[in-house]
């Protein structure tokens, strides 16, 4: 658990780098920081892990003040993300993973286990790579390795500065769900900084988007985008609007809009409550034809139209009145 408590910190010129910045990161979530270029997301980041000092406020990682606990301890407890891998040129694929554990004086056994286990999550062949120096690896295989190095202790704590952004889109697409879909993170408390809205969207349970060093609205994606406390928050989304409000919003979210419609003895793909509105308008669109939606109650059919109007009918009850249905 992180929790910050009215953080600031100007640097020699003077000017506010981060503003009363107060937030709470639960184990098991992942919270983005999400803003402009210089609104204060890597001084933020870089405030937890003791790289740059507050001048005021709190932080505390699992319930204790990080400026009593020994730096050198604090950073073994915690994975550190960066945007250019940070990896040590001079050692190999393996022993870069393998920093912190060997720090940490595991046998090497364990270390050699452990390595092999991550790289082969992180598809990385052992076979070719385990020996291999950072220079001899892709940009993505290198981002890979910087992750495995970031989990190999098993840190309660990950902090992730643009940790895709040095990727090409296609590269940075299949490295993000692949750290999306590795049950290592799933007992972690997540950091992670990012101007990339889609980004954010697809890897935050929650969003804290910063402005000149200020926060302006923490919440849920689909809280930001229904529910936006300023025009700064309305506004920052403004220009894929329609394609995250569809990404954000579960099926389940707009089921009291739907018709109990059941569906005939069609072959239509089933999609689960649990899936996007965006995916289903997807299937909508490739089969020109209606789908069914599996509920927890029933299984349903819709076709485009209805989809839609559930969705306006969900954006017209929602917006303005409070938090949106869609919690985590
Ligand atoms: N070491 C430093 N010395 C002086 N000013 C700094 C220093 N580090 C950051 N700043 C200033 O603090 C402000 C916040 O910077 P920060 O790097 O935290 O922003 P950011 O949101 O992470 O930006 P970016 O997305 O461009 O990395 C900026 O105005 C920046 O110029």
């Amino acid at each position: 658990m992180i929790k910050l408590e009215h953080v600031n910190k100007s640097f020699h010129n003077g000017k506010p780098a981060v503003r009363d910045v107060s937030f709470e990161v639960n184990t098991g979530e992942t919270l983005v920081l999400l803003g402009t270029s210089g609104s204060g997301k890597t001084t933020t980041l870089r405030m937890i892990n003791r790289l740059i000092a507050p001048d005021s406020g709190q932080i505390l990682v699992n319930g204790e003040s990080v400026n009593t606990q020994q730096t050198e301890a604090l950073r073994r407890n915690i994975g550190y993300v960066l945007q250019d891998n940070g990896l040590f040129p001079h050692y190999t694929v393996a022993e870069n993973i393998g920093i912190v554990p060997t720090l940490l004086k595991w046998d090497k056994k364990r270390i050699e286990e452990r390595t092999r286990s991550l790289m082969e999550k992180l598809r990385l062949s052992v076979a070719d790579h385990y020996d291999e120096y950072p220079q001899q690896l892709s940009g993505g295989q290198q981002q890979r390795v910087g992750l495995a190095r970031a989990l190999a202790a098993d840190p309660a704590v990950l902090l992730m500065d643009e940790p895709f952004g040095a990727l090409d889109p296609v590269t940075r697409a299949s490295v993000r769900k692949e750290f999306r879909s590795l049950d290592e993170i799933h007992n972690k408390t997540v950091i992670m900084v990012t101007h990339d809205v889609p980004e954010a969207f697809e890897l935050g349970n929650r969003i804290c988007l910063m402005d000149k060093g200020a926060i302006q609205q923490t919440g849920t994606p689909a809280e930001l985008l229904f529910n936006p406390v300023n025009d700064f928050v309305s506004n920052f989304f403004q220009e894929q609007r329609f394609w995250l409000e569809l990404n954000a919003l579960r099926l389940t979210d707009i089921r009291s809009w739907l018709s109990d419609t059941v569906p005939g003895e069609n072959h239509a793909p089933v999609l689960k409550g649990e899936d996007s509105c965006w995916d289903a308008l997807e299937q909508l669109t490739t089969l020109s034809a209606p789908v069914n939606i599996l509920f927890n109650d029933k299984l349903v059919r819709i076709d485009t139209s209805e989809l839609m109007h559930a969705f306006t009918q969900y954006k017209q009850t929602v917006s303005g009145h409070g938090r949106s249905t869609r919690l985590s």
